[in-house]
């Protein structure tokens, strides 16, 4: 497999960088000593080098000549920066990964030496526990076996599917932005249980495990989500009565917005 022998390297190690680390170490696909971390935090340095055992270093410049591909970690509005303080490190034997989200491919590339082969991802947080939901896209100097690594490195921590760029701003608001709309769903329906007497953690496993549940459920059966509520839903029942809330409180419309506005920020992160 073309990963065999590769060194992986990650600039910013915050909680994207982190959670990325984490589960390709959980899942096996490099070993630690093949896994090069650089950021100026020292103590997420620190953790990862003590809990994953990674190789980490406060300059850039170990994980780039340590590495044959690199992830960007770092915030959006960092990105340039970063780049021009390791760009002349970077030869074409080097593959660059950005998770950064909004920043396109051509601008990514037009900081970096001429023919410098870019992947651009959008990955999730969900890396942490190998559930990630993840989207790639190819630059123009990376080839097909770049983009399968890319695939590789991302499913090996969730699913990971490649998709033209024009669309990465929406699989930012859906997927990259999602899991913190979840969250507070599950927190709130362990509210509405804890109000009801439940005890707080007993309430919060049941949540949490209602949506990991239906999620599984939506994936494996591939019977449409509408159906599958309907199979919740007896008449005259108890969840039609939920139903009737979530609908005049615009639930449908509160998650749409959502997405919208979030891959809107996207497109702005990316001007
Ligand atoms: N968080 C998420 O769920 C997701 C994030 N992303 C993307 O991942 C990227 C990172 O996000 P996130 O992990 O949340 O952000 P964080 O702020 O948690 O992590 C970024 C890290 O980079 C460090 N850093 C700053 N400057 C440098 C530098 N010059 N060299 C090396 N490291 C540096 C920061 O240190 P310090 O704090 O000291 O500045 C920080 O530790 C972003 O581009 C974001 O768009 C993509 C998908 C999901
Ligand atoms: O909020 C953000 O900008 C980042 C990108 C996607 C998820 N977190």
């Amino acid at each position: 497999m073309s990963l065999e022998g590769k060194k992986l390297g990650f600039i910013g190690t915050g909680k994207m960088g982190s959670a990325l680390i984490k589960g390709i170490c959980d899942a096996g696909l490099f070993a630690p000593s093949n896994v090069y971390a650089s950021d100026l935090y020292e103590p997420s340095l620190d953790e990862l080098k003590q809990n994953v055992g990674v190789n980490v270093s406060t300059d850039n410049a170990a994980t780039v000549i340590n590495s044959d591909i690199i992830v960007l970690a770092v915030k959006p509005q960092i990105l340039k920066k970063v780049i021009a303080s390791i760009k002349d490190d970077i030869d074409s034997d080097k593959l660059i990964i950005s998770i950064a989200a909004g920043v396109k491919l051509a601008d990514i590339e037009s900081e970096f030496n001429e023919g410098t082969r870019v992947i651009r991802v959008m990955p999730n947080i969900a890396a942490t526990v190998a559930e990630a939901a993840s989207a790639i896209t190819q630059g123009s100097n990376a080839s097909k076996e770049d983009a399968e690594d890319a695939l590789a490195i991302f499913s090996s921590v969730g699913s990971a599917i490649q998709v033209p760029e024009n669309l990465m701003d929406a699989v930012t608001g859906l997927s990259g932005s999602g899991p913190a709309y979840i969250f507070p769903v599950i927190e709130a329906m362990a509210d509405g249980a804890v109000y009801e007497g439940l005890d707080r953690k007993s309430a919060l496993v049941l949540a949490a495990q209602t949506v990991l549940g239906a999620a599984k459920m939506a994936l494996e059966t591939e019977t449409h989500p509408g159906e599958l509520k309907d199979m919740v839903t007896s008449p005259a029942g108890t969840t039609i009565r939920g139903i009737k809330v979530l609908e005049e409180y615009g639930i449908r419309s509160a998650f749409m917005q959502a997405v919208i506005e979030s891959s809107n920020r996207s497109k702005e992160l990316g001007k």
